[in-house]
């Protein structure tokens, strides 16, 4: 588990506090801290920076003071930390919030919205991304090794099983067992009945993945996402679910002191972690030199390691029949993040050649967890900026949405529509989907957010779609369903129960027609940069219009 998962709920810090006063236990705060062997131009250059980022936060701190509820304002040049991205002109600022359990796909809709309206920090952060794309391959090669090696095990105790009956069945009635069936066993099997892994040598380089990802992840800090292996309990995972459960939102203005990260946070994480990579080396290097040892670091290591097992692995990923079993069976189709495995492992080749440079759908594929709550500035248009925050959807981390809920204007809710036969990484007997719908409950019940208007995206329809194809049957899931098993059928069910769910809620709250809302919906592939290109067109019409309703202008 990350290790801000495992650990206590969000403590309230104020997003000042965040690069001046490292907090040990958090481990944002281990992120950011500086390194302790820095040097005297190292300081220098991260003292400034701290600075500017500080001014740009306060900036927007005073522009937030000036500002009323709907007039036009002027926006500062430094937000979004892109002059060119907000210029100085007048706007209406306009507030939207991304909801969703984890792994929904907000951090992935909030790349494309960077990719759209400011695509030169998009640019600055693109080298920053090479390290989590690393970690991001060798956390698949990891889940692939494991997975193929837990199915190899499974595989041969069932035919371990099955020679002891037969050679338990033919003792009985004194015959011999086929002959040729009991050889074939046993030569998988391997003597004494024990499981005979010398056919499978790739399983030899398992731990040295885990280890390579548990150093990067360490080095990357909070942002780094676990993937779950099929089958794998984890008692983080149970530990966290008792901790918090959804009714752990409690939506009431006032303090916005949870961790908040402020524009330019990518930038800022991005250094940070590789200043922490360069210390890390340099004490490792320091080490080596005493010891003899050539000099390393941990994503050289891993670079090194891929190349030298590509061959293998990929042979594996494309040939081996076990694992077009497995592929067939669905299994890396969408675990949590095992969407992000599939992606990886058909990009190995290009991510460990090295001339590499993270593709823009590298970026949108790379699993970073959201911590806490991240605040962006967006203009859209002469006339229109979006401050959007996007917040971690997990279980635990939701207790920290709440003051950023009070005064928003849109809720772009995710609701990953392929996961409707997964459980709940925080837990294992709720499913995913079932999760999804409690909190969309919960947020259209809330009096406090009913002003908001409600954007619906159902996501993730490409790997629905798949699933579908492969014959996977939402019935099983959800018994309540009883159309077609195809696609089409399936997300306007999915859709119809969004919207009884948005109408039952105002029923009870005995709403009039003009304070009823609309649920804007749209089934969307986050990961596609022209689909969320064409949808954000259609988002901001209908927050033009929403805007012209509640303003009277339009019925
Ligand atoms: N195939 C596919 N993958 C998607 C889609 N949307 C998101 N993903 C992938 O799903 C993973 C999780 O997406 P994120 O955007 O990080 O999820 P999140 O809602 O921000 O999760 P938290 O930060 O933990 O709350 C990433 O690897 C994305 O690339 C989609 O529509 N299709
Ligand atoms: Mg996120």
């Amino acid at each position: 588990m990350s290790p801000s998962v495992s650990g206590p709920p969000i403590r309230r810090i104020k997003s000042k506090n965040i690069l001046s006063r490292p907090d040990h236990s958090d481990p944002l705060s281990l992120v950011l801290q500086p390194p302790v062997n820095e040097t005297p131009n190292e300081k220098q250059a991260r003292l400034q920076q701290e600075r500017q980022a500080k001014q740009r936060s306060d900036e927007i701190d005073r522009f937030l003071k000036q500002q009323d509820d709907s007039a036009s304002h002027e926006l500062p040049s430094a937000v979004s930390g892109s002059a060119e991205a907000t210029g100085n002109k007048k706007g209406r600022v306009y507030k939207m919030v991304l909801l969703g359990q984890a792994g929904a796909g907000k951090t992935t809709v909030l790349k494309q919205m960077r990719l759209l309206y400011d695509p030169q920090a998009h640019e600055r952060e693109r080298q920053g991304w090479a390290r989590i794309v690393l970690l991001n391959l060798i956390s698949s090669v990891r889940v692939l090794l494991q997975t193929l090696s837990l199915y190899h095990d499974q595989r041969l105790e069932r035919k371990s099983g099955e020679m002891s009956r037969l050679e338990g069945n033919a003792l009985r009635t004194g015959e011999d067992a086929d002959e040729a069936t009991r050889m074939e066993l046993a030569r998988e099997v391997g003597p004494k009945n024990e499981i005979n892994t010398s056919s499978m040598p790739w399983t030899a380089h398992i731990p040295k993945f885990v280890q390579l990802e548990q150093a990067l992840r360490s080095e990357l800090g909070a942002f780094g996402e676990d993937v779950h292996l099929p089958g794998h309990s984890d008692t983080a995972n149970t530990r966290m679910a008792s901790q918090a459960n959804s009714s752990d939102i409690r939506y009431k203005s006032g303090d916005k002191s949870p961790l908040l990260l402020k524009p330019g946070w990518q930038a800022r994480l991005f250094t940070y972690a590789r200043r922490s990579f360069s210390s890390a080396q340099a004490t490792r290097d320091g080490a080596r030199r005493e010891e003899g040892v050539s000099s390393d670091d941990h994503s050289d290591e891993s670079v090194e390691l891929l190349r030298a097992v590509q061959a293998e692995v990929l042979a594996l990923w494309t040939d081996d029949v076990s694992c077009r079993a497995l592929r067939k069976r669905g299994l890396f189709l969408d675990g949590q993040s095992d969407a992000a495995t599939s992606y990886f492992l058909d990009s190995y080749s290009r991510i460990v050649e090295s001339a590499y440079e993270p593709t823009d759908n590298d970026i949108l594929h790379s699993r970073v967890r959201t911590v806490g709550v991240t605040e962006d500035v967006f203009r859209v248009d002469r006339s229109l900026i979006y401050r959007i925050y996007d917040v971690g959807g997990s279980r635990s981390q939701r207790a920290a949405w709440a003051p950023f809920l009070d005064d928003i204007e849109s809720i772009v809710f995710l609701a990953p529509l392929s996961a409707f036969d997964q459980p709940l990484v925080e837990d294992s007997s709720t499913n995913r989907l079932a999760d999804t719908f409690t909190l969309f409950n919960q947020i259209v019940a809330n009096p406090l957010l009913r002003h908001a208007s409600m954007i619906l995206f159902l996501n993730k329809i490409d790997l629905l779609e798949k699933k579908l194809r492969q014959g996977v049957r939402l019935q099983k899931y959800w018994p309540e369903y009883v159309g077609d098993n195809d696609f089409e059928a399936v997300w306007r069910w999915f859709r119809a129960k969004f919207r009884d769910a948005l109408r039952r809620a105002e029923d009870e709250a005995r709403l009039d027609q003009g304070q009823r809302r609309r649920l804007y919906v749209h089934t969307t592939v986050a990961t596609s940069t022209v689909q969320i290109r064409a949808i954000l067109m259609s988002v901001k019409d209908s927050i033009l219009r929403e805007n012209l309703r509640v303003t009277g202008l339009v019925g």
